[in-house]
């Protein structure tokens, strides 16, 4: 079903728009894609995909019924996990299957979401994470080649949070060599998971392990529900799909319970910890959160996925204001395009700039975390906390910030943006989800704020700091830093706020034990102000990286595309001070006449980003079969496509509807 779409000239005002920019896009595209040769690289894989079978759905996805969009959904997986096997994985290679491009290639399919994504997405990295070589060699080839489908079945009904709280038991049998899988309550049953309702035959449950008479806590357990060949559920499965949701329609989220279901002993996945034959338990791990590691992993990958949700609606929205015309400045002038409101750009560029500093601390993240895996797999674990907090603080606040200005990006776009067609409520609703799973916002900021008390109090006490918390040697017997309105000191005054409130948790938690209370009551307490802190160490981190990043990835840049990427760190800088004006006050020496100054520069800043403003979304190099957008295509020629949208509705496909003469005929004549 592919959708043959007239070729329509460039709508004027993005083309004068288009005349405007004083930098070489395609250097900005390759500093966001990591560098020239990963550009093409990407394109070549992207043509892939699209030369091959990416659809454009005749109907509407929206337009179809639940059972229908699953099954579509189910077509273009198929069609689409081939591509990836058979072509897109030769040029990545194996090892790169999670790599950003091929999901970026996955929207071209998908408006919604694959059902096979957390196959790829947590099923597979979870065997290469927590399995033995042995048990690596059995699963990975049949998961990679699709021979098996997986899901990952952690959260239960009762517990998302509290994983060690969950309550689906593993109780091992040794006479028969086998576990026992069981789920004793309603809120033991698996929730959630997503692939598991209708489409995995297998998946990774995590489960309370019982040998010899004695719990171990949760462990990871490779479990399969379905038969190959028929897909029916295996005797002892209960499994189905939990309802219709605000996002994620088409991946078919699961239930499972256990009726005393069996597995084979070498079914528990067992890098971490095993059980003998004989049923002793056997812990090998160096750290007792290692089984936790597809969450880490996944933490990390994600704040590279809210860039790129970033950078589509903030192509939509830009590429929509640019076209957009509206209300008279001046009696008989034309009505300015919506971009040239300084309220507009305020919305909408900031986006492009979040965009930006995400995309660059992700690939800091990432290089982080593969550092500490390679000293982890060397038995070293005394980088983990680290890693732990700052992949926790990274996906709560990206996914968070990434969350309000996709928001942003929708009002931006006024009544048009709240049409499905424009995309932005996909791309709203499946961000919404991600300030959700994988841990709550506020749950991983609390996690953070564990990590940050304690470097506090050796920061307190002379001790050396690690790096992410460094400045806490420089800034925490300090009362207000000295306010500076350059780069450097906007960048200082962001870690004197975090450390000021971290120091204020400290004090707080300490009153309160010293007025009697116990530690737990204590540190409750202050979770609200430990939040703030968390968010506030989170917003350092960022700052500071995204402004290192970017100065060193544009180093033998040409003059203009250093501007343009100073400008927009600049603002990014600029927003978030203003933002967070109050802090300021709190923690540094700034003035009202400083402040006030900062307002006006970065008023200006707006102004002299704006020429360059549909450029810098061109640069993000989004092809209209990823953007799904009637307001965002390349093209801009929006209301057109808004129209041609509007007639696949399938309400204009009689032109009376039977309910006027079943109910409303009847209504106006008094015989109802
Ligand atoms: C074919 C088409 C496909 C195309 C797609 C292709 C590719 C896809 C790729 C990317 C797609 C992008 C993204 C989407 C992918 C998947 C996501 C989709 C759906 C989501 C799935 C899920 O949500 S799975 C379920 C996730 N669940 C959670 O995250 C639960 C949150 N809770 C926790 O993490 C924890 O339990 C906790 C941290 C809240 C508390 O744990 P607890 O055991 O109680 O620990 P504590 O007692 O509080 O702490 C003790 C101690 O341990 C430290 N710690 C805790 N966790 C970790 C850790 N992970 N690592 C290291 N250390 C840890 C903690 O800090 C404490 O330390 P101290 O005692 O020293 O303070
Ligand atoms: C679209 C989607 C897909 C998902 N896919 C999967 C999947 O594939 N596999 C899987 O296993 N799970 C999956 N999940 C589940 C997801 O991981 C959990 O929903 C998430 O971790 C939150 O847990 P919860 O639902 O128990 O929320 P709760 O923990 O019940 O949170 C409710 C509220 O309580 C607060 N709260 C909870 N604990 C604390 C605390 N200690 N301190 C302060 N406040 C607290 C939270 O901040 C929140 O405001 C998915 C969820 C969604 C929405």
């Amino acid at each position: 079903m592919k959708a043959n779409r007239p070729k329509r000239d460039v709508h004027p005002d993005l083309a004068r728009e288009r005349l405007k920019c004083n930098f070489n896009i395609e250097e900005v595209t390759n500093i966001i894609d990591g560098g020239k040769d990963k550009t093409l690289e990407r394109k070549k894989i992207e043509d892939i995909a699209l030369n091959n079978g990416a659809c454009l759905d005749e109907i509407p996805d929206e337009c179809l019924s639940i059972k229908e969009r699953y099954e579509n959904a189910i077509r273009k997986s198929c069609i689409y996990s081939n591509i990836v096997r058979n072509e897109m994985l030769e040029i990545t290679g194996m090892e790169n299957f999670e790599s950003p491009v091929l999901r970026r290639t996955a929207d071209a399919f998908f408006k919604d979401i694959s059902p096979f994504m957390l196959h790829l997405g947590m099923f597979v990295p979870t065997l290469i994470g927590q399995s033995t070589p042995e048990q690596m060699a059995e699963w990975l080839p049949k998961a990679l080649d699709m021979k098996i489908i997986g899901a990952y079945a952690q959260t239960e009904l009762g517990h998302g949070t509290f994983i060690r709280g969950l309550e689906t038991t593993a109780t091992y049998d040794p006479d028969k060599e086998e576990f026992v899988l069981h789920s004793p309550t309603i809120t033991s049953y698996k929730w959630w998971a997503g692939g598991l309702g209708k489409t995995a035959n297998h998946c990774v449950v995590m489960a309370q392990l019982y040998t010899q008479g004695e719990c171990h806590g949760t462990h990871l357990f490779i479990v399969q529900i379905r038969d190959l060949d028929t897909h029916m559920p295996l005797p002892g499965i209960k499994v189905g799909e939990i309802g219709p949701r605000m996002g994620f329609s088409s991946a078919d989220n699961g239930f499972l319970g256990f009726n005393s279901f069996r597995i084979p002993r070498q079914n528990m996945l067992m890098k971490h910890a095993k059980v003998e034959k004989d049923g002793c338990y056997v812990k090998s791990a160096k750290h007792g959160k290692l089984t936790y590691g597809t969450m880490v992993f996944i933490r990390v990958t994600l704040v590279s996925e809210m860039s790129f949700n970033l950078s589509k609606a903030a192509t939509i929205a830009i590429r929509y204001s640019a076209v957009r015309r509206q209300t008279e400045l001046r009696p008989n002038e034309p009505e300015p395009q919506i971009l040239d409101y300084p309220t507009q750009q305020h919305k909408l560029f900031i986006c492009i700039a979040t965009a930006h500093a995400f995309q660059l601390t992700s690939k800091w993240l990432w290089d982080t975390f593969q550092a500490v895996m390679a000293d982890v797999r060397k038995g070293n674990v005394d980088a983990l906390p680290e890693l732990h907090a700052l992949s926790s603080c990274l996906k709560a606040v990206s996914t968070s910030d990434a969350l309000s200005h996709i928001e942003q990006c929708r009002f931006a776009c006024g009544g048009h943006g709240y049409m499905l067609s424009s995309n932005l409520p996909f791309i709203y609703s499946f961000v919404a989800a991600t300030r959700t799973y994988e841990g709550d916002y506020t749950v991983l900021l609390l996690q953070t704020a564990r990590f940050l008390v304690k470097a506090w109090e050796q920061a307190e006490s002379g001790n050396n700091v690690t790096p992410t918390v460094a400045y806490l040697n420089r800034t925490a017997n300090t009362k207000r830093v000295v306010w500076d309105n350059t780069h450097e000191g906007i960048i200082q005054s962001f870690q004197a706020i975090a450390a000021g409130k971290i120091g204020q948790c400290v004090r707080s938690i300490r009153d309160r034990i010293k007025s009697g209370m116990d530690y737990e009551d204590a540190w409750l307490m202050t979770t609200v102000q430990l939040v703030a802190a968390a968010e506030a160490h989170c917003r350092a981190v960022l700052v500071n990286t995204y402004w290192n990043e970017m100065i060193r990835l544009t180093k033998s840049s040409s003059a203009n595309v250093k501007t343009v990427m100073h400008q927009l760190a600049v603002l990014y800088l600029m927003y978030w001070a203003l933002e967070k004006t109050g802090d300021l006050l709190k923690y540094s020496s700034v003035s009202k006449q400083d402040l006030d100054d900062l307002q006006r520069r970065y008023e200006e800043l707006l102004a002299a980003l704006r020429p360059n403003a549909v450029s810098l979304v061109d640069a993000f190099d989004l092809r209209d079969e990823i953007l799904h957008s009637s307001l965002g295509s390349y093209d801009g020629c929006v209301y057109e496509r808004l129209m041609e949208e509007a007639q696949k509705s399938p309400l204009n496909a009689e032109p009376v509807n039977p309910s006027f003469h079943k109910y409303i005929k009847p209504l106006m004549q008094g015989k109802l």
